[in-house]
């Protein structure tokens, strides 16, 4: 692993695994770490970089330890849909994430294998069955530093027999669920991996529900691509001290491929849910070219705005949304044009106050509630909306406490209520005691929400984009893969890997 700063931490050297498993060793404290310069020597055959010594007798080569990547999901707060045909959106981090496990085994091994416990997916493939040749080809095989914006449909049918023993015998719904994450690893792993890779176990695991319009996707495959960048050597950092300048790059570079990812999933993905779970924070993000990066402006300063983020627990699919989206506008060109501008309007109208002063005023927030009101019925005259998300409306209106629209694809998952100022609690105690004690319309609707079967998310808006924890030591206990894939829920994995008591051991790329 290249240029991942060793933590110099607590426990490198002297970590426990605690069921000796197959993992390496961690690296010793003051062992040195290539950079990535000095790996770019010389090309590996997948043409990436990699040292050669130059002496007759071969340098040990100690494996990585096993380390952690994770990324965050996101909301759309304005945009969807209108994002994928060119429009601008813009989307925060949340702070549920996904982690991924990276354990890689010994030489002896030439396995890979997936353990995504979450939707129950268990894979194996053998490295050297793998389709290397056709990803290797000449006229087909990538950098890891190019820009790709659709997926080579010669590739995708080489892969092909590699995905359909992916869960062959689980039920047909399901199934697609598990190709989709295993279409999305695979086609990464062939991408920026040769067939020398080493053998690794990818363990992972998510608090965010899956497919709720709240970008576990996006989150996925942020984590994929840091994942196996770092493994093939083509990231630097994170370290505290890195310049912003080479921080961007690193975050572009995972950026792009994780849009890869994304396009394996759900086929016409816009860029924005991996954008902000790459970056973290919030994003004004527009493409008005696939073939050319996209706008994107980060907005550190997001606010903290008062929102309640609601799940309809009715089940979308983000791939059959776009598609629907795109469907009408195949047929009502020009109606669909004026929805699509009109939602631009918002945005943008929406980007003035938040990067503008005061975005938490009164004035400011019932100016955001309102286009937010506006923004549903534009996604609702889309076609994308559910009568679960309409009744979830309905409810919200006649409380009084805010402007409620759906977020991410729609046709069923989540909802985003903004609150008025003036009848919320703090946004800070929105999720704790203070929302569960007294009467008041709120409460009021939290229960009535509950009653009829809607599920509150407590998540803060904005925070850190891609994370590493290399090794994966918090607290100078190892995390070990079983653990990691026992842990109960959400609190267990967060518990686990730490971020609540060893904020220290995770680094980020911070511009
Ligand atoms: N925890 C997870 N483990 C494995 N795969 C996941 C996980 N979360 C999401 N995915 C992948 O992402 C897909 C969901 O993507 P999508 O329908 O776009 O939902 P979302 O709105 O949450 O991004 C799943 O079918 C699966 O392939
Ligand atoms: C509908 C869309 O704008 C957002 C989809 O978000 P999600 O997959 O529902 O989290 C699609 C996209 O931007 O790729």
């Amino acid at each position: 692993m290249n240029g991942v700063k060793t933590n110099g931490v607590n426990g490198v050297n002297g970590s426990r695994n605690r069921n000796g498993s197959d993992a390496q060793r961690p690296l010793l404290k003051d062992q040195k770490i290539q950079t990535s310069s000095q790996a770019s020597a010389s090309p590996t055959a997948n043409g990436h970089s990699a040292t050669r010594p130059t002496h007759g007798r071969k340098e040990s080569n100690p494996l990585a330890p096993p380390f952690i990547v994770s990324a965050p999901g996101k909301t759309i707060v304005y945009g969807e849909h209108a994002v994928v045909h060119g429009k601008a959106a813009i989307a925060a981090a949340i702070s549920l994430r996904s982690y991924l496990l990276c354990t890689t085994l010994s030489k002896s091994k030439r396995t890979v294998t997936l353990r995504f416990s979450d939707i129950g997916l268990e894979h194996v493939w053998n490295i050297p069955d793998l389709p290397w040749a056709a990803f290797q080809r000449p006229n087909k095989r990538k950098r890891y530093y190019d820009l790709i914006t659709s997926l080579d449909e010669e590739l995708v049918e080489a892969m092909q027999p590699h995905i359909a023993t992916v869960s062959p015998d689980t039920k047909a719904e399901k199934r697609k669920q598990h190709q989709a994450a295993a279409s999305a690893f695979l086609y990464l792993f062939l991408s920026l991996g040769s067939e020398h890779s080493q053998a690794c176990i990818y363990a992972l695991r998510s608090a965010i529900p899956v497919g709720v319009g709240l970008g576990s996707s996006a989150s996925v495959s942020v984590c994929i691509s840091t994942a196996l960048l770092l493994q093939c050597r083509a990231l630097s950092g994170p370290h505290p001290d890195q310049q912003s300048r080479e921080t961007e790059e690193q975050l572009e570079r995972i950026n792009r491929w994780a849009f890869v990812g994304e396009l394996c999933i759900h086929g016409n993905p816009s860029g924005v849910d991996n954008t902000v779970a790459t970056n973290g924070h919030a994003v004004l993000f527009q493409r008005r070219d696939y073939s050319r990066p996209p706008a994107v402006s980060i907005l550190r300063d997001f606010p903290e705005l008062p929102l309640l983020l609601v799940d309809t627990c009715q089940a979308k699919s983000t791939a059959a949304e776009v598609a629907k989206v795109g469907q009408l506008k195949a047929t009502h060109p020009a109606v669909t044009g004026h929805i699509f501008d009109a939602i631009d309007s918002i945005t943008r109208s929406a980007h003035e106050v938040v990067t503008g002063d005061d975005p938490g005023s009164l004035e400011n927030i019932t100016h955001l509630g309102e286009l937010m009101t506006v923004n549903h019925a534009l996604l609702s005259s889309l076609g994308v909306s559910h009568p679960r998300l309409e009744r979830l409306r309905h409810l919200v209106d006649e409380s009084g406490v805010g402007w409620t629209k759906l977020t991410g694809a729609g046709g069923g998952g989540c909802a985003i209520t903004l609150l008025r100022p003036d009848l919320a609690p703090a946004a800070g105690q929105l999720n704790g005691e203070a929302a569960h004690s007294g009467a008041s319309p709120l409460l009021d609707l939290q229960r009535q929400l509950e009653e009829e079967g809607f599920t509150k998310y407590e998540t803060t808006l904005g925070g850190d984009g891609v994370g590493v924890l290399y090794p994966a030591i918090i607290n100078d206990e190892e995390i070990e893969q079983d653990m990691f894939l026992a842990a109960e829920g959400r609190e267990g994995v967060e518990e686990l890997v730490g971020g609540k008591y060893d904020r220290e051991a995770w680094k980020y790329w911070r511009p």
